[in-house]
């Protein structure tokens, strides 16, 4: 006999683009451009094991829903838009028990005209995005996390690896000057405990909170990624990570996902050519993937 184990719902890729005008000069803008997705949880058993579709809220609806409250509400920082579309589908109806949200907030940057930034002109000036996950329950249980993902960088020196485990299997080099190359995918998780409940989302928005946790974790990922004499990318990800600990006292723990993307010294040594660490081949495939997830250590109670 065949059961329901788990289930979820709603609408994936549901895009709009917010303007915000300036009280005093309405020529003076800001956009948001997001991709959202909202799935639902709740009493929606019998649509899939009876096909009784009385308690589906139409997908449709759902992105109706986001579109409308992206008019009506404030949508910056993604964080609050993420607060506000939870609470209002577990406020509207009675049956859903949770709401995932999840925002990709696309990058617009104004750029300088005659040496000041224009007031509504924006240029795509990289592929780096924010995004945010709000997970809600009716209890009022939450878990609010934020990454900054696909930030291409590049060292072409300051890096090695060397030391490393070698057997009958090795190949590689041990090297003290080479490339790094990886696409930052950094997410800090919220202390849903120090934040208190979903309520105060909104009032730690207003306070900067979620820009100012981007700006540091921006700021240190591309500090610590240029400043320091990177041993492996292992270790550097857990230097930036306890860098962000440090400075971010609402973050509970730090996620990096890196892909070590390879540059490989050519040997020209068949032509009769030194190379001395300036011509290297791009190698997409393989790369390596490196994880880490970095928390606060708990002090024992003496
Ligand atoms: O920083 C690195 N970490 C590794 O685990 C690894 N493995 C490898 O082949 N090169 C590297 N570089």
């Amino acid at each position: 006999m065949a059961y329901l184990q788990d289930s979820t719902y709603g609408k994936d890729n549901v895009k709009f683009l917010k303007v915000k005008k300036d009280k005093y000069n309405p020529q003076k803008q800001e956009v948001l451009e997001a991709t959202v997705r909202v799935l639902l949880r709740g009493n929606f058993d019998v649509s899939y094991t009876k096909a009784d579709n009385s308690p589906i809220v139409p997908t449709d609806t759902v992105k109706n829903t986001v579109l409308v409250e992206a008019r009506k509400t404030e949508v910056w920082p993604i964080e609050r838009f993420a607060a506000h579309l939870a609470e209002h589908f577990v406020g509207k109806y009675a049956h859903v028990s949770g709401v995932d949200v999840h925002i990709i907030q696309h990058k617009w940057t104004k750029y300088e005209v005659n040496g000041k930034l224009h007031d509504h002109s924006f240029k795509k000036d990289g592929e780096d995005v924010k995004t945010t996950s709000l997970s809600y329950n009716r209890s009022g249980d939450f878990q609010l996390s934020s990454t900054l993902k696909d930030l291409t960088v590049l060292k072409s020196t300051g890096s090695g690896f060397i030391g490393y485990n070698k057997c009958d299997y090795t190949t590689l080099a041990p090297t003290t000057d080479r490339i790094l190359s990886t696409d930052i995918d950094c997410t800090w998780n919220f202390d849903s405990k120090k934040i208190g409940s979903i309520k105060n989302i909104y009032k730690l928005a207003d306070q900067g909170l979620f820009d100012q946790t981007l700006a540091k974790v921006l700021k240190i990922t591309l500090d610590r990624f240029a400043l320091e004499n990177s041993p492996s990318v292992q270790a550097t990800m857990y230097n930036m990570s306890s860098d962000i600990l440090d400075a971010c006292p609402y973050v509970y723990n730090v996620s990096y996902s890196l892909p070590n993307k390879h540059y490989i010294l050519f040997d020209l040594s068949w032509k009769g050519l030194d190379n001395d660490n300036v011509l290297f081949y791009p190698s997409p495939n393989p790369n390596g993937l490196i994880k880490s997830t970095v928390g606060r250590e708990i002090k024992a109670k003496l």
